[in-house]
Parts: structure tokens; sequence; C-alpha cells
């Protein structure tokens, strides 16, 4: 069944345009990999899907709902979850608090941390009270994606989520994105620079390049001759 949908997508900045006629469309329990070179418009189309950034033109359809012209708050309600690049943990918050703030995005006022977020990422229980500000670059990751998981979604978009942190945590955030996306059926779409990790990850991908989607595939079809091509510099 298809989750998400985005016809002929067309955004920008002002009068700059970006991203031009972007097609697209996302399998629920999916497992994207969202590829291209710095500055394609990669985190442009994420904020597009999310709602943080005007279409001048085409549409988007999430659960079979037009989405469109839907607040990026509605979005988030009906089951959109982001987690920007830079993660964007409030760094004076406490643990707990940064997590509640991803359950007051779903419209819900549930003070309560489901058991399965420390089932997921077993690490913060044991910071809870810390600053979000004083974990690691890796566990400010873990907490802006349990954030993410707070709130329910169908869909995770995550924005570079391995960028500046250690191989042990990369690997470890690896294996929960595969797990959320295995036992919790949430589609997920990864935004990476880094090849490997969405050789590992990933079921499917697209690239950009120059704002359009210039290949996709199932992740055995994307080559060694894909990458010199689209993504290595
Ligand atoms: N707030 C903004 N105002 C104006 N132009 C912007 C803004 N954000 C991004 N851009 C421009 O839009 C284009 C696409 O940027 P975007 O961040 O979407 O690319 P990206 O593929 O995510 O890049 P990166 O991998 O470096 O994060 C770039 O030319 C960028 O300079």
């Amino acid at each position: 069944m298809t989750l998400l949908e985005l016809n002929n997508l067309t955004a920008g900045y002002g009068q700059t345009p970006v991203l031009f006629n972007v097609d697209m469309s996302i399998n629920q329990g999916d497992m994207v990999g969202l590829l291209g070179r710095n500055g394609v418009g990669k985190t442009t189309l994420l904020r597009s899907i999310i709602g943080l950034n005007k279409l001048t033109k085409g549409s988007l359809f999430f659960n079979n709902k037009d989405i469109t012209k839907a607040p990026a708050y509605k979005r988030s309600r009906q089951g959109i979850a982001y987690i920007p690049q830079g993660r964007e943990i409030i760094p004076y918050l406490s643990v707990l608090d940064n997590l509640k703030l991803g359950t007051s995005a779903s419209g819900k006022s549930s003070k309560r941390i489901p058991s399965e977020i420390f089932e997921f990422f077993p690490m913060l229980k044991e910071h809870l009270p810390r600053q979000g500000g004083l974990l690691s670059g890796g566990q400010q990751q873990q907490l802006a994606i349990a954030r993410g998981l707070m709130c329910n979604p169908k869909i995770m978009l995550l924005d570079e989520p391995t960028e500046g942190i250690q191989p042990s945590i990369v690997q470890e955030i690896e294996d929960t994105l595969k797990r959320i996306n295995q036992e919790k059926g949430i589609t997920v779409i990864v935004v990476e620079q880094k090849i490997d990790f969405i050789r590992q990850l990933a079921k499917s991908f697209f690239i950009m390049d120059k704002g359009a989607i210039v290949a996709k595939g199932t992740t055995r079809e994307l080559t060694d001759s894909l990458v010199h091509r689209y993504l290595t510099v």
C-alpha cells in the first residue's frame, strides 16, 4: 500500500527554485535511502514533506489523504515524524523533557514514556534527568530518534543521522532503525552521505541531483557506477 506520494513537487526559497517536479512513491513498511551530493535539495525535500517549506507546485498524499495544504503540526499529528540534521535537542531541557516534546508534537498530552522507548534506547533511561546538551553527539541522535518515536509515527524522516557520530554508535543506530522498521512496521526515509550505511540499512534508494530524482531502485541496484556518477565528490 502506498503511504506517501509526491506528485510533481516543486519548491524553493523565495524566488530561488530548489526542487523540480519531484515524483516519489513510498510504500508502507519501506526502508528508503535518499542520497545525493551536498546542496542537491535533500533537506528541502524532507522539509517540504513535513510542511516546513511551501510548495510552488505539485501535491502530496499521505495515508490516502491530500496533505498538500496541511500545516506542519497537522502532518506530525497524522504520523509524520521529522528528525532534523543536527538533531535539535533542546540543550537546557532534561532528556525526559526532550522526550515529552515528542508527545506534544502528536497532539496528545500523555506524560508517560512508553517502555518500548527504553527497549529501543536503553541508554536513555540512565540519563533521563540530565540536560540534553550534556549527552554525546551519538546519544543526542538517539534521543532525537526516540523523541520522533514518541509521537507514534507511521513514517520517520531522518536527515543525516550518522553525521559526526563515532562508528560504534552508527552501528547501534543502524540496528535500532532496522528494529523500528521491522518490529513496529514504521516506514523510514533516511537522507545520508554514507553509502555503506545505506547499503546495509535500506531496501530501496532514490538519488537526487540538482533538485530532481535522477535514479531509484532496490539497494542491490545501487551500482558503483551510479555512486561514481552522482555521489562521489
Ligand atoms: N533557508 C534557505 N534559504 C535559501 N536557500 C537555501 C536555504 N536552505 C537551503 N538553501 C539552498 O537550497 C539548496 C538545497 O539545499 P538542501 O539543504 O536542501 O540540500 P541538501 O541536499 O540537503 O544538502 P546537504 O547535504 O549539504 O545538507 C542549496 O543550494 C542551498 O543553498
